[in-house]
């Protein structure tokens, strides 16, 4: 797969272009990644779900709370105490930049936070002391500003891409508000993730739509947005999900590659490998949901946070340079 050039960047933006046979976004998005994830797996060469293990997992995860835990978006990490209109810039410009688990060993982390933690509160003070960025700031940001706005040296690869993705935000709302394009959406989850998806190369993860997924359901968390369709919602495949499986049992890799991954071996963008590695985690979490009632998104944002444990940080997950995760 051969990356795109980024003009206004001046290099390769990794994860473009997206894999060729990937389905596009459409308002039938979840179902299409329902459908070309299973078609993944069922030709899936290096990742196994072990579906006896998964209902012993499951068996497990119940008695640790898996139905009694509500997800919650932190306020220690998240810029929840704005107004509705501020908390909604917050997460929209947070979800443009959920991205970078690829990097984050080689970003400043902030004491006792993880990759995603250190940068969703480091952008939450900014909005504590300076308020939302207007859409023209957002559409001539610059690395430069924005590495010291997150407080990570200048220069850094990740950070270019960041300012490129809050460029492209900026560009994206035009002379709107976050709660006006949320207001377009209607009450439809699907609708703004496909509007996110098509509006923005970084969105456009093709058959996955990990984070014009989870931007809708973060705006639902934070009491932003109400939705009649988020259990539509598939989960929000990153690299920690699917690690969790793996580290329960669940997901069972060749070991060709599970001694990559152990070794630190960056996977690829659109390899076979990473994606039967998100693919499997999405099927799994479907057969989750359906043995325990709960919506994909629920499933997701549990395991992701049991996923902060140390016995899952004590095991090399998957990294991969993405703008998609
Ligand atoms: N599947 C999924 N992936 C998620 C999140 C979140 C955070 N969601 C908030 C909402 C409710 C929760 O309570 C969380 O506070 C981040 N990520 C992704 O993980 C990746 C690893 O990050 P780390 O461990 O720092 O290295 C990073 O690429 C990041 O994009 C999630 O929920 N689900």
């Amino acid at each position: 797969m051969t990356a795109v050039a980024d003009r206004s960047l001046g290099m390769t933006v990794p994860g473009l272009p997206p894999p060729a046979d990937a389905p596009q976004p459409a308002l039938d998005l979840p179902e299409r990644v329902r459908a070309w994830t299973r078609r993944i797996v069922e030709r899936a060469e290096l990742v196994r779900i072990d579906w006896q293990q998964l209902e012993r997992a499951v068996e497990q995860w119940l008695s640790d709370g898996l139905t009694v835990q509500a997800p919650a978006l932190d306020p220690s990490d998240h810029y929840l105490e704005g107004s509705r209109a501020e908390v909604c810039a917050y997460l929209l410009t947070l979800d443009a930049i959920n991205f970078g688990s690829g990097w984050f060993p080689t970003i400043r982390k902030r004491p006792g936070r993880s990759g995603y933690r250190t940068i969703a509160s480091a952008l939450a003070d900014h909005f504590r002391t300076h308020g939302p960025w207007s859409n023209e700031d957002l559409r001539t940001l610059d690395a430069a500003t924005l590495a010291r706005v997150l407080d990570q040296p200048p220069g850094h690869q990740l950070i270019e891409l960041y300012a490129r993705a809050l460029r492209d935000l900026g560009a994206f709302l035009a002379d709107r508000t976050p709660l006006e394009v949320l207001a377009d959406a209607g009450r439809s989850a699907v609708a703004l993730a496909c509007t996110l998806a098509r509006a923005m190369p970084f969105f456009d993860d093709r058959g996955f739509w990990k984070r014009a997924q989870i931007t809708a359901n973060d705006l639902a968390l934070a009491g932003v947005a109400a939705f009649d369709d988020l259990d539509r919602l598939t989960i929000f495949a990153d690299n920690l999900v699917p690690h969790v499986l793996r580290v329960d049992g669940v997901l069972q890799y060749a070991p060709q590659l599970a001694h990559k991954i152990d070794q630190g071996v960056l996977l690829p963008p659109g390899s076979r490998a990473e994606l039967e590695i998100r693919a499997a985690a999405v099927c799994a979490c479907e057969r989750i949901a359906e043995l325990t009632g709960l919506p994909p998104r629920s499933i997701d944002v549990w395991l992701w946070n049991r996923g902060q444990a140390a016995r899952y940080k004590a095991v090399p997950r998957h990294r991969t340079r993405t703008v998609f995760y």
